[in-house]
Formats: structure tokens, sequence, C-alpha cells
């Protein structure tokens, strides 16, 4: 089992390259499915395991799938017929899995995805994704821990409005729309960067998709999709993440890459405590600050706070002047980093749906485990000013969104080593 052991303590200077976003490319190759003539090549695709999980749903589901990870490219054939069904040995290593629901049913009429079950940050259900199908014209039937979506002949446009902006049923809406018979409006739909990235690469399809980015989407059904080459948008939670090292070390990073308009409420809520961060042609630079402020922060919906950087954003403010709270509105239970934090003697405390941080806290290094993706993020931040060491385990997380995490903030001046706890006992054995 791999470790991340970090010594607290350096500042980071330097420049860090964003890689493509995970949020945007997952639902993307998802949507490849849509396309019944040519190839998509898709470009800026990140090395994560979710892309070789999604990767490998779309070979499932008798695409062909060519990954090349040094050019960051994936090319994808899915003209042959599909097959309906994504089994439970994927959806349970990434629930993303589901995006492929809309897809298939609009291609093929026909969907059997095994039903997602909750997770570390929550119960995550998809009624909504399901509503919308039913909106359109198709039976959905939940059994055998399987969803089943069927409909006869095409599916039908219609008005569908969303009660929460779900990022996932907008996804799911908007692509099985895109080849359903006549026009499909999307109410109170999800607004994230990621959303309009998707859109763009469908409409490069051949579709007909308007208002991608704002709350209400109109798609017209189109009779077919083509493939089509698309380079995916920056990962702005993987930027956020390393403003965040840069401020939280008191160093200066330069995050190229980094798109100022997708990050504008981390960067508000970085200024409020008092950190710098310009805009330079490239990408946005962070100066971290001493004597940091408290502020409040609320996870919201995009343009809001974003939940994904709910955890890194708490290791920043555990080192902040004064009382700060955070308050989690979009899942249910993403507050299990706070017990790991606790080990590292951080001074924190859970009430309901928000956090109260009395600061600074003296954190102090320790044995802790990722409990989810951002968290393992989050507990190496917090380890970077940390007295002594700490040891991140259960990096699976981490290696679902973050590619090369530790190398990169090596390559800025941190001191932290992964190792291979396997190894090192063999290593031991043979000397
Ligand atoms: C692969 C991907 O893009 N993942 C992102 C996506 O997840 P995901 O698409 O799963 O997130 P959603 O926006 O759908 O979920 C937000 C909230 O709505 C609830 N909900 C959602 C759908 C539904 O049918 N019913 C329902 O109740 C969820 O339980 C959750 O409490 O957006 C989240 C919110 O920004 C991010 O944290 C995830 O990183
Ligand atoms: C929650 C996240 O992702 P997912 O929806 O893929 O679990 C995330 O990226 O922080």
């Amino acid at each position: 089992m791999d470790k991340i052991i970090v010594r607290g303590g350096n500042a980071l200077h330097g420049t860090v390259k964003v890689e493509g976003a995970k949020n945007a490319v997952l639902p993307i190759l998802a949507a490849a499915l849509l396309a019944s003539k040519g190839k998509s090549t898709l470009l800026d695709v990140p090395a994560l395991s979710d892309v070789n999980t999604i990767n490998e749903v779309l070979r499932h589901l008798n695409t062909e799938v060519t990954y090349s990870v040094e050019e960051n490219k994936v090319v994808i054939d899915a003209q042959d017929q599909l097959e309906i069904e994504a089994p439970f040995e994927y959806v349970r290593k990434m629930r993303a899995s589901v995006q492929v629901m809309g897809p298939l049913l609009a291609r093929n009429g026909h969907a059997r995805v095994a039903l997602p079950g909750g997770c570390a940050i929550g119960s995550r259900p998809i009624d909504l994704h399901l509503k919308g199908f039913e909106a359109m014209g198709a039976s959905v039937t939940v059994g055998n821990g399987f969803i089943e979506a069927k409909v006869d002949g095409r599916l039908k446009g219609a008005k569908i409005y969303l009660d929460f902006p779900s990022v996932g049923a907008t996804e799911n809406i908007m692509a099985a729309a895109t080849l359903a018979e006549g026009t499909t409006i999307l109410e109170n739909c999800a607004k994230e960067p990621e959303i309009v990235d998707m859109a763009n690469y469908m409409n490069k399809m051949g579709a007909r998709i308007k208002g991608a980015g704002t709350d209400t989407i109109r798609i017209e059904g189109v009779e077919h999709l083509s493939g089509a080459t698309h380079n995916i948008i920056p990962d702005r939670i993987e930027a956020g993440t390393f403003m965040i090292a840069a401020a939280i070390t008191n160093g200066n990073v330069l995050i190229e890459n980094a798109v100022p308009e997708h990050l504008a409420s981390v960067t508000a809520k970085l200024k409020e405590m008092g950190v710098t961060v310009e805009e330079e042609n490239d990408g946005l630079r962070v100066i971290g600050q001493p004597n940091l402020r408290s502020v409040d922060i609320k996870t919201m919906p995009h343009p809001g706070f974003p939940t994904d950087m709910q955890s890194q954003m708490m290791a920043l403010m555990l080192r902040a002047q004064g009382t700060g709270v955070i308050t989690e509105t979009v899942f249910e239970n993403r507050f299990m980093h706070v017990e790991e934090f606790r080990r590292m003697n951080a001074n924190v405390k859970i009430e309901g749906r928000s956090v109260i941080m009395k600061g600074p806290s003296n954190l102090q290094g320790a044995e802790v485990a990722a409990t989810d993706l951002r968290a393992g993020a989050a507990l190496i931040l917090a380890g970077l000013v940390s007295e002594g060491y700490t040891q991140v385990t259960e990096l699976k997380h981490l290696d679902r969104g973050y590619v090369d995490f530790h190398k990169k903030l090596v390559s800025l001046g941190a001191d932290v080593e992964r190792i291979n706890e396997e190894v090192r006992e063999e290593a031991t054995v043979q000397a």
C-alpha cells in the first residue's frame, strides 16, 4: 500500500502546470458513445485512474478505445452496435460511470447500469437523472442492483425542471436529449464550466445545444452524431488545490493554465483571508502572506464556492487567526477529513452542516487516512505546514483526481515522498 510522507516547513516557489479536468473528461468520454459515425479524439486528457476506469467501461460497451498516456490523448470509436450494460465492478470504483446511461439510452433505446450506492461524502442518489429520462418517454425500473431504462423508438424532447442543479443529472439528460425527437428545455440546471465543455464537445459532434453555463439549456435533438476532436479544459480543482499549497506555505507559485473565471469564488475567499492572487497571461500567481484572517464559507453549486475545494480550504483556515466557519450545503456528509485534521492537533469541531475552526492551530504531523479524493489532498496540504512528519494513506482516492501530486509538490520545493510499503517490506526482508 502506498503512502505519502510529508515533512512540513518548506515554502513553495516556482511554476506548476494544471492538467485537463477530471470532471470534464469523464462525462465527455461517456458522451463519445453518442457518435455512430467517425471517431472522437480527446486531447489534454489527464493520466488519472478514473480515466482508466471510464475507458474500461467504454470498452466493455463495445467501443474501441486507444489511450496514449504520453500524449494525453484518447481516441474512441463507438461506431459498432453498443452493449447496454455497465456492471457494478466499474460503477463501484467510480460513480461517474452512471454518466454512460444517457448516451446509451439515446443510442440504443436501452441501458442497464449498476446502482451506484453511496460513498464517503454522502448517499448521492440519481433520482433527478432518472426523472429526466422518464420525462423524455423512457420507462425506468430498479431491481437486482441495476437501474434499467428503456424507450420504444427515440426519446422525446421535453421540458424538465431540476429540483437541484445537479451536475451529473444536467450532463446525463443533456447527452440523452441530443438524439431525442424534438426540443428539450432543461431548467434550473447546473452551470459548472465542465458542463459548458461537454456541450461544446457535443456541438462539435453535430448536436444543437444552447445555453450551457446558464440555468436554462435548450437542446434540439438530431438524428445522429459524429465523432469530433476536442481539448479538455484545465482542472479548476487541481488549480485551486495548488493555490492553497502556495498560500498555506507562504510561498509564491504561478499556477499555469488556471482559468481565472473558473476560480473566481476561490480567489475571492483567498483575497478576503489576506492572500495575494494575481492574474498573469498564462495563469494565476498566488503569493502567501503571514497572519491570515479567518472567513466564513458556504459551498454552493457554481458559481458558488465549490464543494470539491472545501477540505483544502479547511486546511488553510486552520492556519488563520480567529474563528472561521465552513458550511457544506452540496453533500450531506463531506466532513470525514475533520477527524483526521484533529489527529493533527487541529482545533476544529462539527456542528450540523458546519465546521467551526478556532485558529491558528499548531498542526502536528500524524498518520492520517485520505477519506476521499479531496480529503487526501487537504491532509497533504496540512502536512506541508505541520511540525514533523505526516503520513497519508489510502492514496487510491488521491490518484482518482490528481496526476503526480507529490512530484508536482516536490518540484515546487516541498519535502514530500511517496513510498510503497510492500516494496519497502520486501527490501527489508531481502536485506
Ligand atoms: C464526476 C463529477 O463531475 N463529479 C462532480 C459532480 O458530482 P455529481 O454529478 O455526482 O454531483 P451532483 O451535482 O449531481 O450532486 C450534488 C447534490 O445533489 C444530490 N443529487 C444529485 C443527483 C440526483 O439525482 N439527486 C440528488 O439528490 C447529490 O446527492 C448531492 O447532494 O458534481 C459535484 C458537485 O459539484 C462534485 O463534487 C463532483 O466532483
Ligand atoms: C467528489 C468528487 O468526484 P466524484 O464525483 O467523481 O466522486 C471530486 O472530484 O471531488
